[in-house]
């Protein structure tokens, strides 16, 4: 099948590379020069495993191509995928305006029949919306077009491996052809295939994402409540998981979710759910608690030491999460500014985010080109992503280099056994604390009074 692919950010890139992967000959159009000229070159403009390792074999067996024209792009294209960003307007609500260039770009260049896929998050009704956008702008009238939503679930770090070995493919179509011929697309994939109504499908892909924060935010709730009572969060989660209903996935309790779409995503829905009449409260919550979460190791910190004035921290981990180079909504944002606004000094480390963390963190922040020269001296360490480099690191190095290490574990990644045998002071999230020369700190349960 030919197919054209509209953005070349981390959904649309990858849904390019991997149709190419599966046999189709697919062009990839985004408006940035610099982007497809990097791609035309063999390289990804992002970070993602194994994905420039697939660029480069699909561009060599001739089935994948870029551009930044679109009537180059879009030539004889029997399916057309939009895969532009749908970001944050100041009030929550999401940007269209991305979205709704390219349907008019599309309007303007399509010479045949087309099947139209919005892959980008979009809020219910969209899928009416581009349709009618098209359909008033088209400027060949005997062109007909039909409209699917097949909204996307790949997460960053590990988008190559999602796209190959998801848990559903969703396509919602008003018409039996055009998702039929989506469906066919799909086939070597080999994932479950579940096919609803435009709407319905635009509502799976929000519904998705703010269940899932709602499991972060409620284990996060947990977690905090595990502090006050001395519970384990670790263990709590671990056997709330073994009960199939709850699953023993997202159960992780840390610093809050991050990233280019939770955030994004259920503050979407927050507003339109409002433009409904209705008010959601628990996603309301679900947001609270997580903008909540992202403080907790940095009062953790100023209970134990004070002030963080003139305290040298060193941060390891600035990504949203491991494996990925993506800054957007990352905890670390949050976090490293407030330890400058409270005077601390930072040196930070990351394996492959510090690029784009130099661009978004205040200049003050020194950046280390490896962990042992980050931890140099520190006087506490904050871990704000679990990268398998940050995790596997020699915990006697910490000892070396600062002498009496404090660390604040905001992911709950390192190994408490080998912690306690070389007496680092430890803070995790829901786990009683580990400090050196003190003993654990119980809460009273409450007075209950004589009841019988
Ligand atoms: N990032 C994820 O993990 C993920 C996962 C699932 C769904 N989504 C959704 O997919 C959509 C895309 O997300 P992303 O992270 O890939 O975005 P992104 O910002 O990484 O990439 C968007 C790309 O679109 C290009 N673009 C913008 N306007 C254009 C136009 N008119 N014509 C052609 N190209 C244009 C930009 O230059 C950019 O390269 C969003 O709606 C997002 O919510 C993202
Ligand atoms: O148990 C957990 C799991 C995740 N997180 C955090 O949640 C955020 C998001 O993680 P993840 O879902 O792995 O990454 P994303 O790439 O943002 O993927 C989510 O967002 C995408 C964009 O919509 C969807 O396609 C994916 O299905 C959905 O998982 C990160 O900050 C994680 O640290 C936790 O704190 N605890």
């Amino acid at each position: 099948m030919r197919i054209s692919v509209i953005g070349t950010g981390y959904v649309g890139l990858v849904t390019g590379v991997c149709l190419a992967e599966i046999g189709h000959i697919v062009t990839c159009i985004d408006i940035d020069a610099l982007k497809i000229n990097l791609l035309r070159s063999g390289k990804s403009p992002i970070y993602e495993p194994g994905l420039e390792e697939l660029i480069v074999k699909n561009m060599a067996e001739g089935r994948l191509h870029f551009t930044n024209q679109y009537n180059e792009g879009l030539i004889r294209a029997e399916v057309i995928y939009i895969a532009v960003g749908t970001p944050s307007n100041e009030d929550g609500t999401a940007d269209l305006s991305a979205l709704e260039d390219a349907a008019i770009a599309i309007a303007d260049q399509i010479s045949n029949d087309v099947v139209i896929v919005t892959k980008s998050t979009v809020p219910i009704g969209t899928g009416d919306r581009l349709k009618a956008i098209i359909e008033y702008n088209k400027s060949n009238d005997s062109v007909s077009f039909e409209m699917v939503s097949n909204p996307e679930f790949l997460r960053e770090g590990s988008a190559i491996n999602d796209t190959f070995y998801g848990d559903r493919i969703i396509i919602g179509s008003d018409s039996v052809k055009a998702a039929e011929m989506i469906e066919e697309i799909n086939k070597p994939f080999q994932i479950p295939i579940y096919k609803t109504s435009i709407r319905s499908a635009e509502m799976i892909k929000y519904a998705s994402n703010a269940f899932l924060a709602t499991k972060i935010s409620f284990i996060n709730e947990i977690s905090n409540l595990c502090e006050k009572l001395d519970a384990d969060i670790t263990e709590v989660a671990q056997g709330m998981g073994m009960d199939k209903r709850i699953g023993a996935h997202f159960l992780n309790a840390g610093i809050g979710y991050g990233g280019s779409c939770f955030p994004k995503d259920t503050n979407a829905l927050m507003q339109i759910a409002g433009n409904a009449n209705h008010d959601f409260e628990l996603l309301r919550s679900v947001i609270e608690v997580n903008k909540k979460q992202q403080n907790i190791l940095t009062e953790k910190a100023k209970r134990r030491f004070g002030s963080l004035e003139g305290l040298k921290i060193a941060v390891l981990g600035l990504a949203f999460k491991p494996n990925t180079d993506d800054m957007r909504e990352a905890a670390s944002l949050t976090v490293v500014t407030d330890l400058i606004k409270s005077g601390a000094v930072v040196s930070a480390y990351d394996p492959i985010a510090i690029d784009n963390a130099r661009k978004l963190l205040p200049e003050e922040v020194e950046f280390l080109s490896n962990i042992e020269d980050a931890i140099q001296d520190a006087d506490c360490v904050f871990i704000l992503t679990e990268w398998p480099e940050i995790v596997n690191f020699d915990l006697e190095l910490y000892v070396s280099k600062m002498g009496k290490p404090v660390i604040f574990d905001g992911r709950n990644c390192l190994d408490m056994t080998k912690i306690q045998e070389l007496k680092i002071e430890y803070h995790s999230v829901g786990r009683s604390s580990i400090y050196l020369n003190h003993s654990y700190p119980v809460s009273p349960l409450p007075f209950q009074g004589n009841k019988k």
